[in-house]
């Protein structure tokens, strides 16, 4: 697949300024800036996108403030929400190739990546959470003959979502589909390398059914419209998935108003290779579940640790598939691995291969970037990696992996979890009471035993530590972060 065969409805949405959505229109900026959005294989500017400040913030804030506050969507019967969650799931099933041609071109992806993993996880996550709008309860308690008491969850206002560049669309999603089913009404921000998919999908809302104002999407610098999102004061809580710095700096300002916060941020996840581990599979999980998506996941393992036995094999097998990975553009079908979101991201990862280097660590392949257009990474595998080096504490978000050795279970308990994040890990292992020890002895949010990278609607995900706060998904856990929780006491003494 090329440029050339794109379909008509994403040719035509790239040839227009692509405004973006408030009150159930789209919007250009109202001091008629724009930004470019770059492919990051070619470097080409694919798409202009209005730049929202403070003042279109404002509006779309205004807008959500008004639609919680009349109603139209909290107060509506739960089943008819879930109607309108379905609708829309319904409608990104209509578009899903369109979907996927923008999520491979603005990011970078594999189209069939995008396709199967972000769009089709996109619907179903929209389904799910439709289900959700019709089950969310309060309890009845039995605290006294003289009261009724029973508590009530009611959702929490206007949410401000901040998403990143990772899986735009599957990112929306997640804070979407909980938060709508909650009765809240949203300002969502995507983040500037990749507003597209969402903004394509903006007009669905519309046709689903969903009251203006419930849904608003703003496109800007996060410095901007990100930072008066956060401070908003008509804004009730905050969801956001980045950085740890950002999430931070976010928590600070959402505490002057004494806002809610969700976090997910990033991770520096251990996979754990025993010696009784099943070779063929663990190769498989391991390498995908550093390289996958390029990389450029929260959840990557990238602290491959083996067992002495089986380390030289490991390496071996670890560099011939990371030499067999076909680097191209997304859109080209014998593409395994796309370039990096953006020059940015792409020198940030370079930086940390010299420093891998510097530090001392054996690089075994790649290191390097491919061609001198298009921001691509080759597979990277660091051998001997030092628990101190950078490359073993900081995350990197490429396509870079670190092994280590190890020689005792104990051992490589503690040094998994001598990290600041806790977001995800892997056991690999035949002997399965193994696997349930060492996964409860980890400090980590999630952790696969003989798998890596599921991360599914019917599950919490999220981090300890510095990892984050809260969990999205796995049904009420996700609806949790979106409503507040009311005692009622009704005294019945006669
Ligand atoms: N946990 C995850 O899934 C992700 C982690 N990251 C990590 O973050 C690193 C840097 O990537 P960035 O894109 O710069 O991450 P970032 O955390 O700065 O950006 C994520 C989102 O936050 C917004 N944002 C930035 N500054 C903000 C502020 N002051 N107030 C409110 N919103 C703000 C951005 O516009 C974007 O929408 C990556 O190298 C990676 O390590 C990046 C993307 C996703
Ligand atoms: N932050 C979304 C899930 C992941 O990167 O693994």
């Amino acid at each position: 697949m090329s440029l050339d065969t794109l379909k008509p409805k994403v040719k035509a949405f790239l040839e227009e300024v692509n405004g973006f959505y408030i009150n159930g229109q789209y919007v250009t900026a109202q001091n008629g800036q724009t930004f470019d959005v770059l492919n990051p294989a070619t470097e080409e500017v694919i798409a202009k996108v209005s730049q929202a400040d403070e003042s279109d913030l404002d509006l779309a804030v205004q807008a959500a403030r008004k639609a919680f506050d009349e109603g139209q969507w909290t107060k509506m019967e739960a089943a008819e929400r879930s109607r309108i969650i379905y609708k829309f799931a319904d409608l990104l099933e209509e578009h899903k190739e369109e979907l996927a041609q923008l999520e491979s071109l603005d990011n970078g992806k594999p189209y069939q990546q995008a396709l199967e993993d972000d769009i089709e996880g996109t619907i179903e996550h929209f389904r799910y959470y439709a289900g959700w709008a019709t089950k969310i309860f309060g309890k009845t308690t039995n605290v006294s003959p003289e009261y009724a008491t029973y508590t009530v969850h009611e959702p929490v206002g206007v949410v401000a979502q901040i998403i990143p560049w990772n899986y735009p669309l599957l990112m929306a999603a997640w804070k979407l589909g909980s938060a709508l089913a909650a009765g809240c009404t949203v300002v969502l921000k995507p983040a500037e390398d990749t507003p597209l998919s969402i903004l394509y999908a903006a007009k669905l809302f519309k046709e689903a059914g969903f009251p203006d104002g419930v849904v608003n999407i703003v496109s800007g610098p996060g410095s901007v419209v990100g930072n008066a999102l956060v401070t908003h004061p008509q804004v009730n809580k905050v969801a956001f998935t980045g950085s740890t710095e950002t999430g931070k700096e976010i928590m600070r300002k959402a505490a002057d108003d004494v806002k809610a916060v969700t976090l997910e941020l990033g991770g520096k996840s251990p996979a754990i290779v025993l010696e009784d581990a099943d070779l063929e599979t663990t190769l498989d999980g391991v390498f995908d579940g550093t390289m996958y998506n390029h990389g450029q996941n929260c959840s990557a393992t990238t602290r491959i640790f083996v067992h002495r036995s089986l380390y030289d094999e490991v390496l071996d097998k670890l560099k011939k598939k990371a030499e067999e990975t076909v680097v191209g553009p997304g859109l080209d079908s014998a593409t395994d691995m796309g370039p990096l979101v953006s020059e940015k991201q792409m020198n940030t990862v370079l930086g940390y291969i010299e420093k891998g280097k510097e530090e001392g660590a054996r690089l075994i392949t790649g290191g390097k970037r491919t061609g001198d257009q298009g921001y691509f990474v080759e597979p990277t595998i660091f051998a001997d990696v030092k628990d101190h080096m950078s490359i073993a504490r900081e995350e990197i978000f490429g396509p870079v992996m670190s092994v280590f050795v190890f020689d005792e279970v104990e051992e490589v308990i503690q040094r998994a979890n001598d990290s600041e994040y806790g977001l995800a890990a892997s056991v690999w292992t035949e002997n399965i009471k193994k696997g349930h020890y060492i996964a409860s002895k980890l400090e980590s949010g999630t952790v696969w035993v003989n798998d890596f990278g599921l991360e599914l609607e019917t599950m919490p995900f999220g981090g300890y530590k510095h990892s984050g706060i809260g969990r999205e998904m796995g049904g009420d856990y996700g609806i949790s972060n979106y409503v507040e929780v009311k005692s009622i006491f009704v005294n019945m003494k006669q």
